[in-house]
């Protein structure tokens, strides 16, 4: 069962519009913006799939919610507040974003991370061992502290099929039994059936109620 720490949402997207800026730091006149009227509301709990095809802004939605792009702050809120304009989300753990080589932040022991999840020999060499290994190194290295708000973007395409369902496991309890939220980018969608309680697919959207 979900915990509810309270009734707000806890990612509030309202008529997003975007547009990456040009040269001259303003988008290019007469430009169609890449994302233009999304809209998106997450609860405590709500675990949901992005997807869409190459191109299609997941990237740039997730680094928008993340605060890694400036947008009119009532367009996008994370715990009711800016991420962009208020650092503080980021520098508290709250909000974490996990892409490429930025590490996530998780509650949880090392060792049940380390051993029990995924899989991390101690001994590994970094320089000699495989993309996925060193994902799972990446992946344990952030996962440090309690995040309320998680932004993954596609971070299980290096892992295999076990590690990748251990942590698809260990991140739906954690929105289960900690309340958290997490929006998920991916094009992998093997042992994602039961997983989403929302997807949102980029060019149109619907909810899948658990
Ligand atoms: N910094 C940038 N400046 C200008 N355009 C960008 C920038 N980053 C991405 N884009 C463009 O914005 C569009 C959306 O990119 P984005 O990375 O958000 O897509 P995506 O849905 O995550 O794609 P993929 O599935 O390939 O990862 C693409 O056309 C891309 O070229």
């Amino acid at each position: 069962m979900a915990v509810m720490e309270n009734s707000k949402p806890t990612v509030e997207i309202n008529a997003l519009k975007f547009t990456y800026p040009g040269i001259d730091g303003h988008p290019p006149p007469g430009s169609t913006p890449l994302i233009n009227d999304f809209t998106l509301t997450l609860n405590a709990g709500d675990r949901c799939l992005l997807v869409g095809s190459n191109g299609a802004g997941k990237t740039t939605i997730l680094k928008i919610i993340g605060g890694k792009h400036m947008v009119e702050p009532e367009m996008v809120k994370v715990l009711g507040r800016s991420a962009f304009h208020d650092t503080a989300l980021t520098s508290s753990g709250d909000l974490s974003y996990l892409g490429g080589e930025v590490p996530i932040q998780m509650d949880v022991s090392a060792e049940k991370m380390i051993f029990g999840v995924l899989d991390i020999d101690l001994s590994w060499r970094m320089h000699k061992v495989s993309d996925g290994q060193r994902r799972r190194v990446q992946i344990c290295m952030g996962l440090l502290k309690p995040f309320k708000v998680l932004l993954l973007d596609e971070i299980t395409v290096d892992l295999d099929v076990l590690a990748r369902a251990d942590l698809l496991r260990f991140l739906r309890k954690e929105c289960e039994e900690r309340g958290a939220t997490i929006i998920y980018a991916t094009h992998i969608f093997d042992g994602l059936e039961n997983w989403p309680s929302h997807i949102v697919c980029l060019g149109f959207s619907f909810s899948k109620t658990i």
